[in-house]
C-alpha cells in the first residue's frame, strides 16, 4: 500500500475509534509544556482490534518501504508510550526488543534499556507519537550511550508542525500520518464538529502562538 493509502486508513482509524479529542476550550498541556486544541489518544486505538490491524498493517509496510528488513536488527520501544507498538512491530519482524526508559533505572552505560539489546544493534526506535521531537533526542542519546545505532524513529503519528523548532530528532524519523492528514480526512467525511475544525486549522496555521495565548510555552524548551 501506497504512504498517501496509509495515511488516509491511518486517519479513518483514528476519528473512527475517537482518538482525536479536539477541545478548544480547556486546552491540553502536552508534555513538552505546548499548549494545544487537539490530543491524539493512540492506546485508545490500539484497543480496537480493526484499528489495531490497519495501524499495524501500516507501520509494516511503511518500515519496510522507509528501513528495509536488512536495515535494523533490533526493536527499542520508548516508555510508556511506545511499549504496546513496539513489542508488536518487533514480533512482526521476528527481532529483539528493549524498553529504553525515560530515567536511568540502574547504572552504567545502558542504565536506561530494560531488555538486552548486543551493543552494535542497529535499532529501530518505536513510539506512539511525536510533537516536537524532543523526547525523541534523549532516547536516542541513551541508546548512543548503551553503544546501539540509532537505524531510523517510527512513529504512527508525528504532529508535523513544528518542524521549525525541532533540531535534534527530526532528520531520521517517519511516520504513518499528521495532523493535515486528519484534517483532510475529516473534512471529506464530515468526521468532525465544523467550528473544533476551524479552531484546528487556526490552530495549525500558528502553533507556537495558540500555545502562548492559551497557557502553554511559547518556544521550545530543550532542558533534559
Ligand atoms: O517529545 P516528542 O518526541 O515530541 O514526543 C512526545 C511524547 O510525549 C508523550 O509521551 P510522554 O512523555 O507523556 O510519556 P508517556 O508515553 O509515558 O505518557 C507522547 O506519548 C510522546 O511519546
Ligand atoms: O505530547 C504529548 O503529551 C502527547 C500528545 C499526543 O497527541 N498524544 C499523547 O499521548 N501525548
Amino acid at each position: 500500500m501506497e504512504r498517501d493509502a496509509i495515511a488516509r486508513r491511518t486517519a479513518q482509524a483514528l476519528l473512527d475509534t475517537r482518538a482525536i479529542l479536539l477541545r478548544p476550550d480547556r486546552p491540553f498541556m502536552l508534555s513538552s509544556g505546548w499548549a494545544a486544541p487537539v490530543y491524539l489518544d493512540i492506546p485508545r486505538a490500539l484497543s480496537f482490534p480493526l484499528a489495531r490491524r490497519a495501524l499495524l498493517e501500516g507501520a509494516e509496510a511503511r518500515i519496510l518501504a522507509e528501513v528495509g528488513h536488512a536495515g535494523f536488527d533490533a526493536v527499542a520501544a520508548t516508555e510508556q508510550g511506545g511499549i504496546a507498538l513496539g513489542a508488536m512491530l518487533a514480533e512482526r519482524f521476528h527481532q529483539p526488543f528493549a524498553v529504553v526508559r525515560r530515567r536511568a533505572q540502574g547504572f552504567g552505560a545502558d542504565a536506561h534499556i530494560e531488555g538486552a539489546l548486543r551493543p552494535g544493534s542497529r535499532v529501530l526506535l518505536v513510539s506512539d507519537v511525536t510533537t516536537d521531537g524532543r523526547s525523541k533526542g534523549a532516547y536516542c542519546r541513551a541508546l548512543e550511550r548503551a553503544g546501539m545505532e540509532v537505524a531510523r524513529i517510527f512513529v504512527l503519528f508525528k504532529w508535523g508542525i513544528f518542524d521549525r523548532v525541532v533540531t535534534d530528532a527530526g532528520a531520521g524519523l517517519f511516520a504513518l500520518a499528521d495532523w493535515n492528514d486528519v484534517v483532510r480526512e475529516a473534512e471529506s467525511r464530515g468526521a468532525l464538529p465544523a467550528a473544533d475544525l476551524a479552531e484546528l486549522r487556526r490552530y495549525l496555521a500558528d502553533p507556537v502562538a495558540w500555545s502562548a495565548a492559551h497557557g502553554g510555552i511559547a518556544a521550545p524548551d530543550w532542558k533534559e
